[in-house]
């Protein structure tokens, strides 16, 4: 569905990402992991199309370039990781712009977004505005409208990309699980996502494959027993960590310590 060959960002004389290559497929549910500064967002946001890239993206066998933006956003939706707005939006306001690709009256898309929202267990908060919400609720809404935007829970929808970058850094356990099971489901019906998230144990439960960053480069892809070792978690995240089993699902399942981190007055450790 997706395939990146080659691909490289570089700003101010910078690389931010070097040679990337990987192809996304349908029915798969890929997590992207890494340290901060890793080019995390910066490989999401470039195969999105919003961000110049060297190499190749292809979106259905078609260079991300030969698309249409409306034909693009018919497919594809991204949920980048700020969601500061520049005015306050009822939610089924906000969510019904998810629509705005699509060629359909005004009250089906009014429906569609109160669907969604419903989805989203926000039906309660419909009189609100986006400017009086809490960081999490206000992330569920933007959830909400990138999958309202590709019809994501719809019986016929296939063959569609969600981007999501760090959907659940603001949401509580319950809704962590809630927003990935959807995530989950939509994957099932045959569309691809592709997942920035810092929570280990949430990639381990739910990501088919998992490719993990550093500095610009890939340094691990595969499944989770693969990307999920000892060595290369410590090679990522510098931190000690101990691997187990899942007691009920068959995913490694991570936990870390306190570090001590002394710190000398000249910044130095
Ligand atoms: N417009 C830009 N110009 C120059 N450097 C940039 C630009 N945007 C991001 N960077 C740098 O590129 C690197 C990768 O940034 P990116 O946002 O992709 O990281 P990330 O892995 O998503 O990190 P985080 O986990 O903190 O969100 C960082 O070092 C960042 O400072």
């Amino acid at each position: 569905m997706l395939e990146v060959c080659g691909l490289s960002v570089t700003r101010h004389h910078r690389t931010l990402l070097n040679n990337i290559n990987v192809c996304f497929r349908p029915g798969e549910l890929w997590v992207i992991l890494g340290e901060n500064g890793a080019g995390k967002s910066t490989l999401l946001s470039a195969i999105s199309g919003l961000t110049p890239y060297d190499g190749e993206v292809r979106f259905h066998q078609r260079g991300l370039d030969r698309w249409a933006d409306k034909a693009l956003a018919q497919q594809r939706a991204f949920m980048q990781q700020q969601h500061a707005l520049p005015f306050g939006f009822s939610l089924p306001e906000l969510v019904a712009m998810g629509r705005t690709p699509h060629d359909e009256t005004a009250d089906h898309r009014w429906q569609q977004a109160l669907h969604y929202l419903e989805a989203l267990q926000l039906l309660n908060l419909t009189d609100r505005h986006t400017d009086n919400l809490s960081g999490g609720e206000l992330q569920r809404v933007h959830f909400a409208r990138c999958l309202t935007q590709v019809n994501g829970l719809s019986d016929d929808c296939q063959g569609r990309l969600l981007l999501l970058d760090e959907p659940t850094s603001a949401l509580d356990l319950h809704h962590q699980h809630r927003v990935l099971n959807h995530t989950r489901t939509f994957v099932d019906k045959g569309n691809t996502a592709v997942v920035i998230l810092h929570d280990l144990n949430l990639a381990s439960c739910y990501a088919d494959h998992i490719m993990l960053l550093k500095q610009g480069e890939l340094l691990a892809m595969g499944s989770t027993a693969e990307v999920l070792t000892q060595n290369t978690l410590m090679d990522a995240y510098h931190t000690p960590m101990h691997i187990s089993q899942h007691p009920t699902l068959n995913r490694p399942i991570i936990f870390s310590e306190p570090q001590e981190y002394p710190y000398a007055k000249n910044g130095t450790e």
